[in-house]
């Protein structure tokens, strides 16, 4: 059971000093039933002994003090617990390979990661309260043989086949719970790919009603598979508490005809089996809250496994190495790059690659739409692995595996479907006068200013929002500037004082650029311009 795996792998909590807690709950739980029905065995015959009410008063004390210890300390282990997942698979994420998150592909992967949290949280409650109910019912049962083996036997038959039943339906139960939060999942994308596409449905009312169609149907698909269980739930808490009243019928009105003895001590027959029937009550509420928590971990834990799958760096070290911070040329030698679907199979290959290129150069790349100019660039700069190991070299030596989160820190890189963060991360030694400095240069200062690590305003045009990228990877000062297609949606003015001022002034101060571009009245200005046909990349001469 993924609840008890979860648990067990991820509490520091004492598992056993738990168990122990709601073991002794639950044994005190039912001795009160027990003292109960010897003081009314005794009322019986006069008067109740003092020492059988300090009996009752301390069971009930140490009832009370061990399910309030046990169920606090379950509660805060599981809350424990669910932090460290979310924050162990957050920094999954962020160390996996960039094919594997592309190919994760949209925010539905990541809905167990906030979804489950809740759930998984009220679930060790029921866990530990499952776990007591099912010691009272073996105490009482036990108590119940001892006051009468015959109803303890029919008692066990109609228990027995309830707990069958309650079984298949849990098995049931996690099948659509299983499926329901699939279907929530497909919800969440289309919703957030209704909010991307959002200019585009406002104006096509036959494309909004499409995809409000598919969104209607997830939804009442979902609904339905949810309800169907909860349905379960209620039927199944009705069917327990109908097997108790049969047991009564059968132990009050057939039994004593048949067994004389019986009738002796009916009372506390009937008193136990009325007791017995909160447990079980528990145990079948709980089964469909485990039920859903379970589908909860077992998403959770199929992340982190196609996390771990993925080819992750065997290091995480980024210091650069002097030889990596004093390199004179780097590229790609046999270099490929082969995409493929989920079932593996290839798609288009990219490569392979030879290609050299100079410390301080400045080289334009071009080429057709789809011919392979990204996919060269993320091999270039380390963000895809190349498809056979040793393809990427520094000065004429392979890069290792373990020197790749260094390598990459050598490049900053304006990607052409750019994100800008809300605040610039991970800034060292870099004063707000000289990005105010770049905000002038690129014309955006009478838009924003640099304060407190963030631009006051980035709810500007895409143009505009493209050059706060391209400051924020400036100023990081790396030793290669990587851009793609950057001026594509500049206006021509910014765009020849791009390529004739800044770009020169850049390589001027010792930056190497690797740009993608199709300005080739430009293309005069580069050391040298490369062309991708198709996945290979030849030489060019403007
Ligand atoms: N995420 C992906 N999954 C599968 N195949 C892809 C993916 N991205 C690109 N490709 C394949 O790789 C080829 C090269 O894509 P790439 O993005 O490198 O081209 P590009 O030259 O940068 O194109 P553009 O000028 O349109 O940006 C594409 O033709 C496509 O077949």
């Amino acid at each position: 059971m993924q609840l008890l795996t979860f648990v067990t792998q991820e509490t520091e909590v004492s598992k056993l000093r738990l168990l122990v807690l709601a073991a002794i709950s639950g044994i005190a739980n039912s001795l009160l039933l027990v003292i109960l029905n010897e003081a009314a065995a005794e009322l019986e015959n006069g008067e109740v002994e003092i020492q059988l009410l300090l009996q009752y008063l301390l069971t009930f004390i140490l009832f009370i003090f061990t399910q309030r210890t046990a169920q606090r300390e379950a509660v805060i282990a599981v809350e424990q617990a669910m932090q460290k997942v979310r924050i162990r698979l957050a920094d999954k994420v962020r160390q996996s390979e960039l094919r594997t998150i592309e190919q994760l592909g949209n925010i539905s992967h990541y809905t167990p990661l906030t979804q489950s949290a809740n759930t998984i949280s009220q679930a060790a409650m029921y866990l530990l309260t499952g776990f007591e109910s099912l010691l009272v019912l073996l105490f009482s049962s036990l108590y119940l043989l001892w006051l009468s083996p015959s109803s303890f036997a029919v008692a066990m038959v109609l228990i027995t086949l309830t707990i069958l039943l309650l079984v298949r339906h849990y098995r049931i139960s996690f099948r659509e719970l299983s499926e329901a939060s699939r279907k929530e999942g497909q919800f969440f994308e289309r919703f957030s790919t209704m909010l991307k596409g959002f200019k585009q449905i406002k104006a096509s009312r036959r494309e909004s009603d499409e995809i409000f169609r598919e969104l209607t149907q997830l939804a009442n698909e979902t609904s339905e598979l949810k309800s169907r269980s909860n349905a379960r739930l209620l039927e199944d808490i009705l069917l327990s508490n109908m097997a108790f009243y049969l047991l009564l019928l059968i132990v009050v009105f057939l039994l004593p005809n048949l067994i004389p003895v019986h009738e002796e001590n009916l009372f506390q027959v009937i008193a136990t089996i009325l007791f017995m029937m909160e447990p079980v009550y528990t145990v079948s509420s709980a089964i469909p809250n485990i039920s859903k928590t379970n589908v909860s971990i077992s998403s959770l834990y199929k992340l982190e496994a196609t996390l771990d799958k993925a080819h992750n760096d065997p290091a995480t070290d980024t210091t650069i190495s002097p030889k990596l911070e004093n390199f004179h040329t780097l590229g790609l030698q046999s270099a490929s790059f082969t995409y493929t679907n989920t079932d593996g199979q290839p798609l288009f290959q990219a490569g392979p690659f030879q290609m050299q290129c100079q410390r301080g150069e400045m080289l334009f790349i071009t080429g057709r739409n789809g011919s392979g100019k990204s996919t060269f660039l993320k091999l270039l700069t380390g963000l895809y692995h190349t498809d056979n190991a040793d393809c990427v070299q520094v000065d004429g030596e392979n890069l290792q595996a373990a020197d790749y989160p260094a390598y990459r820190e050598l490049f900053s890189i304006v990607f052409s479907d750019f994100h800008l963060f809300d605040r610039l991360y991970g800034l060292v030694d870099v004063s707000d006068d000289e990005i105010n400095g770049w905000l002038s240069k690129l014309d955006l200062a009478h838009k924003t200013r640099f304060e407190n690590g963030t631009f006051t305003q980035t709810d500007l045009s895409t143009g505009q929002r493209k050059r706060l990228a391209f400051i924020a990877a400036v100023v990081q000062h790396r030793p290669l500037l990587v851009l793609d297609e950057f001026a594509a949606d500049q206006d021509p003015a910014f765009r020849q004082r791009f390529y004739e001022e800044i770009l020169p002034e850049l390589r001027a101060q010792g930056q190497t650029i690797i740009a993608v571009s199709h300005d080739d009245r430009y293309f005069h200005l580069a050391d040298r311009v490369l062309h991708m046909e198709t996945g290979q990349l030849q030489g060019y001469t403007p």
